[in-house]
């Protein structure tokens, strides 16, 4: 089975526009088995905590740093996608954590404009050799909330980030500026698309008013010598144990275990 992989010419438009849209990074079987497990996983459902909009719409999530044998892992530690990483951050990258975003029909929440360096460089992150690897698992429309990208805005550099609701969000006069400058995206993405984005790229998302779900597996990967200064996120430097691509569709059959380090809310 050929599987994707990303190439020097997507690297080059991830330079010059701070993302890239792989199209059927995951076969249909194996996104069908990813989100099957998903929208059964107790674990995942017990571990899960929301987050408010500045409406009010509450959006679900759960994050957690370690990487193990479950389904959500072996597609993490996947060559494809792990090759994907090292390529577009230059060296070799190592997991800082993973997230399953659960916007459900009708009262999925927003998210406000913000980068992810944003949140990451209070973490500790020196540098923002970090980017996010955003797996669709449902399909994502502009009905049930897309993610919205300002296109080349990682080249701004960090923008100061301020609370929003519950979120932490860029500064709203940077924001209006960048958009008059630059082209509003918004990513559609069937399920088994895989968007890799720049850590300091502006992204946002409406709330889900339609009544399809919208759920995807995003995963941040750090430039292995990037240490933060401070927290305590010990996969953030480690070595990936990556796998053949074909071992997710043969051995992934399982859900999370709770022990994967959950951050809890
Ligand atoms: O997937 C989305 O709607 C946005 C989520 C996001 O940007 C994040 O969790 O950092
Ligand atoms: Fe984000």
């Amino acid at each position: 089975m050929d599987y994707k992989k990303l190439t020097p010419a997507d690297k080059a438009q991830f330079e010059k526009d701070g993302y890239i849209l792989i199209k059927g990074m995951l076969q249909e079987a194996e996104v069908k088995k990813l989100y099957s497990i998903a929208i059964n996983d107790q674990v995942i459902s017990n571990k899960s905590f929301d987050r408010g909009d500045a409406n009010g719409l509450r959006t679900k999530l759960a994050l957690w740093y370690s990487l193990a044998d479950d389904a959500y892992s072996l597609l993490a530690r996947s060559k494809r996608i792990v090759e994907g990483a090292n390529l577009l951050l230059g060296g070799e990258s190592a997991h800082f954590h993973s997230k399953l975003m659960q916007k459900e029909p009708k009262v999925g929440g927003a998210w406000e404009w913000h980068q992810d360096y944003g949140y990451w460089y209070r973490d500790g992150f020196l540098y923002p050799q970090m980017l996010s690897v955003l797996t669709a698992l449902s399909a994502s429309t502009k009905e049930n909330g897309c993610l919205q990208v300002i296109k080349g805005s990682h080249l701004m550099g960090r923008i100061e980030h301020g609370f929003s609701g519950e979120q932490v969000g860029a500064n709203q006069e940077r924001v209006d500026e960048a958009l008059k400058n630059s082209e509003l995206v918004f990513v559609e993405m069937e399920a088994g698309d895989t968007l890799f984005f720049h850590s300091n790229l502006l992204h946002r998302s409406d709330a889900n008013l339609s009544d399809a779900p919208r759920w995807s597996l995003i995963s941040a990967y750090n430039l292995i010598t990037n240490k933060p200064y401070k927290g305590n996120y010990p996969s953030a430097t480690e070595k990936i144990n990556i796998v053949n691509d074909d071992v997710l569709l043969q051995a992934g059959n399982e859900g999370i275990k709770d022990n994967a380090n959950f951050l809890v809310k």
